[in-house]
């Protein structure tokens, strides 16, 4: 993923807002990415522009080496967003072969699929089970089921453990850890958590108040195996300072 000074302005009934300003980034294969910034900075603008679902109105994006609009068409993605958004009418299994649904995956291989991303995501046994059956911690993690399940290589995730209490957000940034090793996948991570974004990535872009620029992008030396103990280290507490400068440097929380 490749962003050259990228720029939107949105349009609005009240003027123009300038939600990104000038955003230089690149992202290799394989990274775990985390955006963090004050609220309206534009992370989950940015993450939209690169899923297509907004239109930059200057610089240049591309995605695996494609345009936005084409990496959609070729299933570059998942998207996983803050709420579950499960349908409450369909299974957990149904649910996450809804994508495979639209997209015309052959029924033949729905069956693999949906056990193998339960699996990823330590729900095996829980496909005919219906959303409300499943804790919210559960239900985020069938919604990452669903974005898993057309094997997309970049996961786009816009701040899916806010709404979760922290002990069950500890557990899912284990677990996604874990799955983001097995998988080898892309990951792009909107949080408002330090802790969160230095335990996850592997670069954490720190972005100021809106207009939304780039301050800081802190290539984490964290080992790839993370107790979550490691939170407790020198090294962990120096990238998280380091995090908290760009925060404030950019009057993000003062
Ligand atoms: N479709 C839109 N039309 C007009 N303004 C928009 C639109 N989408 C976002 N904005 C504005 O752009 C700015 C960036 O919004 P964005 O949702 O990207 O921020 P964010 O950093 O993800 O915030 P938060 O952390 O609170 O979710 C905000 O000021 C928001 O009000």
């Amino acid at each position: 993923m490749q962003a050259r000074g990228l720029d939107l302005t949105f349009r609005t009934a009240d003027g123009p807002v300038h939600a990104l300003k000038d955003v230089n980034l690149s992202v290799q294969r394989g990274d775990f990415v985390s955006f963090i910034g004050p609220s309206g900075c534009g992370k989950t603008t940015f993450l939209r522009v690169v899923a297509d679902l907004e239109q930059p109105t200057g610089g240049e994006i591309t995605v695996n080496g494609m345009s936005p609009a084409e990496a959609r068409r070729a299933r570059a993605y998942g998207y996983v967003f803050q709420a579950a958004g499960l349908y409450p009418w369909r299974t957990i299994g149904g649910n996450i072969r809804l994508p495979l649904e639209i997209m015309g995956i052959p029924r033949a291989e729905h069956a693999a699929r949906v056990a193998r991303v339960l699996e990823l995501v330590e729900l095996t046994g829980f496909e005919k089970k219906f959303p409300w059956q499943l804790s919210g911690g559960m239900q985020q993690r069938a919604s990452i089921a669903r974005a898993l399940s057309f094997d997309a290589d970049i996961l786009l995730m816009d701040e899916p453990f806010g709404a979760l209490d922290e002990i069950v957000r500890d557990k899912l940034n284990e677990e996604l850890l874990g799955l983001w090793r097995r998988t080898g996948k892309t990951i792009g991570f909107v949080t408002h958590s330090i802790p969160e974004a230095v335990y996850l990535s592997t670069r954490i872009v720190v972005m100021s108040p809106r207009p939304g620029r780039i301050i800081d992008v802190i290539e984490s030396d964290l080992p790839a195996e993370r107790p979550l103990d490691i939170r407790e280290s020198p090294e962990f507490l120096a990238l998280a300072r380091r995090v908290r400068d760009g925060l404030r440097a950019g009057h993000g929380y003062d």
